[in-house]
């Protein structure tokens, strides 16, 4: 007898509550005894923080359309020698075919894009970018430019200029931005007052020796960053790119004159000094390697999610959960601006989080309750909605429907994320018609109607394989693209509204939220739009 086992998901951040019990005979029983279960945290304020490499974690990420950062084992992450690093240059822009340029643009991009995931442009505006004499720089000077249409504010400090077109071309397109270039005499000695980051583009692999003027000189200004981090509530971040500038490319921060940055950003892939960088953030960028490279220099790299342009290798930096919070900012949300039917305005809201590209704005939660009160709550599909109600399906044998069975009132609440935006809807529930159901029932993927039928939702089933082994037979069964008949046991819901919020997320907690409730004028029925305190 095993008296107690863990889930066998690995995942990173330990929450709370639940853990499996396995009695002699196997039957698994969900405990509410303290022991662990570990849950994934997702959204932090400075970036995204993902569960530890694991398959399925990989399977998280590929469902996942949250931006770039994904988890990768470090160790099984290639490094390249300084060498190498010059010899897959060499390739890309041989026999490969690209242009510095091109490779510039990407690299600069992926810098840009990492740092404004992780620093969010509401709270890190004002950014110095320090650029080297080579390549290193030049991916400083793009990153600046995309910097400056994401919303932040850069400054340049570029002494040592390349009297070459390429560079000549990206200093101009800054010029043309207004963004303001520096010297080293007009930075201040101290940086931190100035800046909220600090991107190092000062050298890149081929960085040897010791550091000549004047970057000797500004690489001490960012080791002396460390102390004033320790007297100061607020001090930039500092960003480098591919290098930490002054570390040895292999061995990394070897020299007693080096800094730690916050976030390394290594282009193409790590370079061996990664090893040693130990900050909160490391990110790849460099989207841009051909396979051929990858097998010539056997390169193990994590996949870039979706369209993003860098990935975060390594752990996501530790979290303290009470300081996790968002700021809103967004139009206000006033009487003068609603519309008079609930109905309406919730189409109006939908409309424009479709617009947004959200994912599954259709999700909602539902929340239902006992006779006795004892409420329980879930993700459901909102399925249609007009003026008779907001329709989802499920099963008729499931704990909603019974709950819903003896007490028919539920409430449904959206959240819009990227909008700010939440609304909640309370009313009675009703089945849909037989017919409604066999229309949506037949509408939806076969495999969906097929999952339908197998599964006794809610009831406990002895294992995954209990509902796979029935689903291939069903499978078999209609293989000839028959009709799948609806069981009796699956259909829809629909609730009429009474009451409806809803929120706008504004700064300082000072939201908006308009309540709708309806009341009789003159024998009419009409809705009374009330704000409530947020
Ligand atoms: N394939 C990719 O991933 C791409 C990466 N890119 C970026 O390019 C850099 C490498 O660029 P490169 O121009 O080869 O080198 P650096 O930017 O590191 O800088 C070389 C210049 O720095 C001078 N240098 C070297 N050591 C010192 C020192 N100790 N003190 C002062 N100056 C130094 C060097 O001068 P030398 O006279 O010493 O030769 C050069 O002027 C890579 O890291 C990526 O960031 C591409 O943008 C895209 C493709
Ligand atoms: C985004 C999302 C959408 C879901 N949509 C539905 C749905 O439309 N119908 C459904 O029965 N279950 C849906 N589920 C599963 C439910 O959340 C829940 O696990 C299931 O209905 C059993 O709930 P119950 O035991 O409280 O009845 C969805 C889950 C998620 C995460
Ligand atoms: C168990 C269950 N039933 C139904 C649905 C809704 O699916 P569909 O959009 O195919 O109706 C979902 C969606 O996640 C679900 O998990
Ligand atoms: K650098």
């Amino acid at each position: 007898m095993r008296p107690f086992m863990r889930t066998a998901l690995s995942m990173s951040r330990l929450v709370s509550a639940h853990s499996f019990h396995l009695k002699s005979n196997a039957t698994p029983i969900i405990s509410h005894s303290s022991r662990s279960l570990r849950i994934p945290l997702f959204k932090l304020p400075q970036g995204v923080c993902r569960p530890n490499s694991s398959s399925e974690f990989r399977w998280f990420c590929s469902k996942s359309r949250i931006a770039a950062a994904t988890m990768q084992n470090r160790e099984s992450v290639s490094y390249l020698t300084q060498k190498e690093a010059a010899e897959v240059d060499e390739i890309l822009m041989g026999p490969l075919g690209f242009s510095v340029e091109q490779l510039m643009e990407l690299a600069g991009l992926s810098v840009a894009t990492s740092i404004a995931e992780v620093y969010k442009v509401n709270e890190y505006k004002r950014v110095l970018v320090i650029c080297g004499p080579g390549n290193n720089g030049g991916d400083g000077l793009v990153a600046a430019r995309h910097l400056f249409h994401f919303g932040y504010n850069p400054s340049i400090c570029y002494p040592k200029r390349t009297p070459k077109p390429l560079y000549a071309g990206l200093v101009t397109q800054l010029e043309s931005l207004s963004v303001p270039f520096v010297s080293v005499e007009d930075l201040p000695l101290d940086l931190s007052k100035d800046f909220d980051i600090i991107i190092d583009a000062i050298f890149g692999f081929s960085f040897h020796g010791a550091p000549r003027p004047p970057f000797n000189d500004l690489i001490q200004r960012l080791v002396s960053l460390n102390e004033y981090k320790e007297a100061k509530q607020r001090f930039p971040v500092v960003v480098s790119v591919d290098i930490p500038s002054g570390w040895h490319v292999e061995e990394g921060d070897i020299s007693d004159s080096s800094f730690k940055p916050d976030m390394l950003v290594s282009l193409t892939a790590p370079k061996l000094c990664a090893k040693r960088f130990h900050g909160p953030h490391h990110f790849l960028g460099g989207r841009f390697v051909p396979p051929s490279i990858v097998s010539k220099f056997n390169l193990h790299l994590p996949p870039y999610p979706g369209t993003a342009m860098c990935v975060r290798i390594g752990k996501p930096p530790q979290v303290d959960i009470a300081a996790l919070r968002e700021n809103y900012i967004s139009p206000e949300f006033v009487e003068d601006n609603v519309e008079a039917d609930p109905i309406h305005q919730f189409r109006k809201w939908f409309d424009e989080a479709i617009a947004a590209n959200l994912r599954e704005p259709n999700a909602m939660s539902l929340s239902t309750a006992t006779s006795d009160g004892k409420p329980s709550s879930r993700m459901v599909l909102l399925k249609g909605f007009d003026e008779d109600g907001f329709v989802w399906y499920t099963n008729y044998g499931s704990r909603k429907a019974h709950d819903l069975a003896e007490n028919p009132r539920a409430s449904l609440l959206f959240f819009w994320d990227g909008l700010n935006r939440q609304v909640r809807v309370e009313g009675t529930v009703q089945k849909v018609s037989e017919e409604e159901s066999e229309q949506y029932f037949h509408s939806r993927p076969r495999g969906s109607q097929l999952g339908a039928i197998v599964s006794p939702q809610s009831s406990v089933v002895p294992g995954r394989h209990f509902l796979i082994d029935k689903f291939k037979e069903l499978e078999d069964r209609y293989s000839n693209g028959s009709l799948i008949p609806k069981p009796k046991y699956w259909g829809g819901y629909r609730l009429k509204p009474e009451t409806f919020e809803f929120w706008q997320g504004q700064p300082s907690r000072l939201h908006d939220r308009l309540q709708y409730s309806p009341c009789e004028i003159e024998g009419k029925k009409v809705w009374k739009v009330e704000r409530l305190a947020p």
